[in-house]
C-alpha cells in the first residue's frame, strides 16, 4: 500500500494524500463511513459510490464475527464480495465494541472473553485471532487489537494498559506477518497507539508505534469523553512522533470541528457514527449549520433540505417532508437524512483538501467552523 503526500499547508500541519490499495485510491483528508455491520446503515451501496463519494467505508470484526460469522464470509469470498463493496475497506479490530457492547467482558493477557450482546454465546477474542478473523473479512486495512483505554483514568491504569496492548500488538504483528492474504489481494496492518491523556504514556506508546514502520498508524483512546483541548493536544504530540510520511488516522472523531482541527494536526484519515446516529435522530449537519429537523421551525419550510450540497437527497427533498417523515418514524426519513450527513462529512473534507491545495487551509478552517457548527 503506497501514500503519497501531495500539498501541505503553509500555516499548519494539514497535508493532502493519495493512499493506494489493491482496491483502488483515497485522496486524504479522507472521512470513512462506518459500516459496523457489513452496510452503512440505510444506504445503498450505489448511493454510496454516486451521492456520498465515499471511498473507503469501514466493518467491524466484532459485529462481522458474530453475524453473519466467518464460514459465510469466507464461502462469499469475503466482505467485498458479500455486501458489493468493490472500493478499499478497513476493519476495526473488535477490542473497542467489545469495551462499548458487552457489559461481561474480562480483559486478561491472553485476550478479552465476552458475552454476545446478540445471544450471549461466549467468546474469546486474542490478537492472533482477530488478525485471523480480519483475514478472512478480508479488509485492505486491518487494525491491530488493542484495549481503548476508558476515560477518565489512572496513571497506573493507562500505563498497564498501553503496555498490554503494545504486547498485543507484537502478537499481532507475528500473526499478520506470518499468515497469507485469503483472496487475492493485500491486506495491511495499522497499529494503535494509547496512553489516555498522559504525556509521557503517549510518547512511549507513539515511539514503540513508529518504531513497528508500519505502512500506516492510527491513534486511539480519544473521543472516549476527553475535553476537545485534551484530544488536540494529544493528538499534536503524537503527530509529532509518527512518521510524516505515513497516513494518520485517527479513531472515532469527530464533528466538523473535531475533523477541521485534527487536520490542521496531521491527521489524514477518520470515522465516526455521528453522521449516520444523529440522522436517525434528526440531527442533520448541512453546509449552512445544523440542523434539528424535528423542530417545528421547519414545519413549512419547502426549501430543499441543504441546495449547496447539491446530492439527490439534499435537493430533491424539503425540509417539512424530512420533517414529516421522521416525526411519522418512515423508513424513508432515515434514508434521507443518513444521505444527507455522510454527503456533508464527505464534502467537508474534500472542502479541506481543497484549500489545502489552494495553501489557505489555515485561514479558512476558522470560518468554517462557526458557520457549520451553528444551530439553526
Ligand atoms: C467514538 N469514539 C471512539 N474512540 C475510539 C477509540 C478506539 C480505540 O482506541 N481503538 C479501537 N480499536 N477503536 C476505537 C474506536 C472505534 C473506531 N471506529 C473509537 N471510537
Amino acid at each position: 500500500m503506497q501514500f503519497t503526500i501531495q500539498a501541505t499547508d503553509p500555516e499548519s500541519k494539514a497535508r493532502t494524500g493519495v493512499l493506494s490499495t489493491d482496491h483502488g485510491l483515497i485522496e486524504t483528508p479522507i472521512f470513512m463511513p462506518v459500516g459496523t455491520a457489513g452496510t452503512v446503515k440505510a444506504v445503498h451501496q450505489r448511493e454510496l459510490v454516486e451521492d456520498v463519494r465515499a471511498e473507503i467505508i469501514l466493518g467491524n470484526t466484532y459485529h462481522l464475527y458474530l453475524r453473519p460469522g466467518l464460514s459465510v464470509l469466507e464461502k462469499a469470498g469475503g466482505l467485498h464480495r458479500f455486501n458489493g463493496w468493490n472500493r478499499p475497506i478497513l476493519t476495526d479490530s473488535g477490542g473497542y465494541q467489545v469495551y462499548s457492547l458487552s457489559n461481561t467482558r474480562k480483559i486478561k493477557e491472553d485476550g478479552v472473553t465476552f458475552k454476545s450482546h446478540i445471544d450471549g454465546s461466549k467468546h474469546i477474542f486474542t490478537p492472533e485471532g482477530v488478525m485471523d478473523i480480519q483475514r478472512t473479512i478480508g479488509a485492505d486495512i486491518m487494525m491491530a487489537f488493542d484495549e481503548c483505554t476508558p476515560y477518565p483514568c489512572e496513571y497506573g491504569y493507562a500505563r498497564t494498559s498501553m503496555e498490554m496492548t503494545h504486547r498485543w500488538l507484537t502478537r499481532c504483528i507475528e500473526r499478520f506477518d506470518s499468515t497469507p492474504a485469503k483472496y487475492g489481494y493485500q491486506q495491511t496492518l495499522f497499529p494503535i497507539v494509547q496512553g489516555s491523556t498522559y504525556k509521557d504514556l503517549r510518547q512511549q506508546s507513539a515511539e514503540f508505534v513508529a518504531e513497528q514502520q508500519r505502512e500506516g498508524n492510527a491513534i486511539g483512546g480519544l473521543a472516549v469523553g476527553e475535553p476537545a483541548e485534551e484530544m488536540y493536544k494529544t493528538i499534536e504530540l503524537v503527530n509529532a512522533i509518527l512518521p510524516s510520511d505515513k497516513p494518520r488516522y485517527l479513531m472515532g472523531v469527530g464533528t466538523p470541528e473535531n475533523i477541521l482541527e485534527a487536520i490542521a494536526l496531521g491527521v489524514d484519515m477518520f470515522d465516526c457514527v455521528m453522521p449516520t446516529r444523529n440522522a436517525r435522530h434528526g440531527v442533520l449537519f448541512t453546509t449552512q449549520g445544523i440542523i434539528n429537523i424535528k423542530n417545528e421551525r421547519w414545519k413549512d419550510d419547502f426549501s430543499p433540505i441543504d441546495e449547496e450540497l447539491g446530492g439527490y437527497a439534499s435537493t430533491f427533498y424539503s425540509k417539512a417532508y424530512l420533517r414529516h417523515l421522521m416525526r411519522s418514524e418512515e423508513i424513508l426519513g432515515a434514508q434521507i437524512a443518513s444521505l444527507q450527513n455522510l454527503t456533508f462529512y464527505l464534502w467537508l473534507v474534500k472542502q479541506a483538501r481543497q484549500q489545502i491545495i489552494g495553501g489557505n487551509f489555515a485561514k479558512w478552517k476558522g470560518a468554517m467552523t462557526k458557520k457549520l457548527m451553528q444551530r439553526l
